[in-house]
């Protein structure tokens, strides 16, 4: 994103956005607990922030994604069944596709991910940008957030990881566990370049997605 604010709290038509995604959780009927990893000097401050949004656990993350999950996970209580992992950076997905998420996870499935069909070409290259060959796309997913787990699942996967992963089902593939996709929402995109947050500018103007 550049320069400036932490991404999670650049403002996104007016309020940051981990205030739109707490919003989005929280009026999830099955989420009804709410942890946020924030970078350790602020605690205080983002607890305070999401106050008047919904009741949030505000703990300190860590240096990696992977981290911040772990230390949050680690203060969920035990007789919670399930867990949503999200991205403030995916502040806009909406509540159904936390229920979706949870519907299917209530159902049986141990792991599911958000998941869009890719609609670009794709090619692999070599470190000097030389194509080695195209990919098919056909077989393949760009995967979301929130991702559910059955807490008990996601704690092992957590436990037994001993490399980085960008997801946390990637962790819970690890174990050789089945992983699960249910359909993704444009709503859920990354904010990862200004471009994004354009884009995200633009859906805040639509009428939420059904
Ligand atoms: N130490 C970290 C880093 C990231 N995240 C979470 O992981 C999400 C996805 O990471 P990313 O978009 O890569 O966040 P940043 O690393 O903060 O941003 P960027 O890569 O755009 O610089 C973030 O929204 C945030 O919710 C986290 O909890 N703890
Ligand atoms: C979890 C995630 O959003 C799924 O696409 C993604 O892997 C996060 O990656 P990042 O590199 O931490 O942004």
């Amino acid at each position: 994103m550049g320069p400036g604010a932490p991404k999670a709290l650049r403002l996104l038509g007016g309020e940051p956005l981990l205030v739109h995604a707490v919003r989005r959780a929280a009026a999830a009927p099955s989420v009804r607990m709410i942890v946020v990893a924030a970078p350790p000097a602020d605690v205080d401050a983002v607890h305070a922030l999401l106050a008047p949004v919904a009741p949030v656990t505000v703990v300190a993350g860590g240096a990696e994604r992977q981290d911040s999950v772990a230390a949050a996970l680690a203060v969920v209580p035990d007789d919670v069944g399930i867990v949503l992992v999200h991205d403030a950076a995916r502040c806009l997905a909406p509540a159904e596709l936390f229920e979706q998420v949870a519907a299917t996870v209530r159902d049986g499935a141990g792991a599911v991910i958000p998941a869009l069909p890719v609609t670009d070409t794709i090619k692999e290259v070599d470190p000097g940008e030389r194509v080695l060959g195209t990919v098919d796309r056909s077989v393949l997913r760009a995967v979301q957030t929130p991702q559910g787990f059955s807490a008990p699942l996601l704690r092992a996967a957590h436990a037994a990881a001993a490399d980085s992963h960008t997801d946390d089902a990637g962790m819970v593939e690890k174990l050789g566990h089945r992983v699960v996709c249910v359909p993704g929402s444009d709503f859920a995109l990354k904010i990862t370049r200004p471009i994004d947050l354009a884009v995200a500018t633009h859906l805040l103007t639509l009428p939420p997605p059904a």
